[in-house]
């Protein structure tokens, strides 16, 4: 199994180049670990308490299920990885079942943090955009799909997001093998990650 991680900070695109790799390529051969899946329960809480976390801070991720999950999968078990509501801040209670592939993609914001992932990742890649161009995608995102306002965003934004990339997410560009410059769309480096996972599955 190849395993490659894709960090990089909110908003630079992540999503979308897994979505870009995914694409076209044949289906059952990549799998994919959202770190989004992994936030930890926090069901003992109130909402205005789960609202007050710091999601942006390492210890606000279950490190240790995905390391789990992702053994498990490198062992050919399949795994459930829990469904996360941005919502309401918390686990929905389902979980969606992910079979082992050829190439599993673990995807996040802090997945490159963690030193026992880190070890497990084949290829490890850091998408950029640069820290405006991330804020208004995040924008335009939070408030079009998870459920959130200008004043939530930039509030976040201001009190945790930015510190906490500064301090955990940027640093971890030195860890990169590649590092995608995502501005503006990136068709070439899409290509080259995937001609990588083409000749791991032929
Ligand atoms: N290169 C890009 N140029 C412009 N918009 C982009 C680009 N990449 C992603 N987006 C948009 O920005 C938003 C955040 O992208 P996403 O892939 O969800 O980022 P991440 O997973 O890193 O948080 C989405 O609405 C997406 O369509
Ligand atoms: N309940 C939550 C949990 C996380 N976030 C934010 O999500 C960001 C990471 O997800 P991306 O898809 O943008 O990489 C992170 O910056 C958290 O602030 C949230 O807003 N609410």
């Amino acid at each position: 199994m190849l395993i490659i991680g894709i960090a990089g900070g909110t908003g630079c695109g992540k999503t979308t180049v897994v979505d870009q790799i995914l694409n076209e390529l044949p289906e059952g051969e990549v799998g994919v670990i959202s770190q989004d899946h992994y936030y930890k329960d926090t069901s003992h809480l109130t909402l205005d308490e789960r609202t007050n976390i710091n999601f942006d801070h390492p210890r606000s991720i279950d490190f240790d299920l995905i390391a789990k999950h992702l053994k498990e999968l490198k062992d050919g078990i399949p795994v459930d990885q829990p469904v996360y509501s941005f919502v309401k801040h918390n686990r929905t209670g389902d979980t969606i079942r992910t079979m082992p592939r050829k190439v599993m993609i673990v995807e996040g914001i802090l997945i490159l943090t963690n030193r026992e992932l880190r070890d497990m990742f084949d290829i490890k890649i850091f998408v950029h955009a640069d820290s405006d161009e991330r804020l208004i995608r995040r924008l335009k995102r939070d408030i079009a799909e998870r459920g959130r306002d200008l004043d939530e965003v930039l509030t976040r934004y201001q009190t945790t997001l930015k510190p906490m990339h500064q301090q955990f997410i940027e640093p971890m560009k030195e860890y990169a093998d590649i590092i995608i410059p995502n501005n503006k769309y990136n068709t070439v480096a899409v290509d080259i990650v995937k001609t990588i996972i083409n000749e791991r599955i032929s």
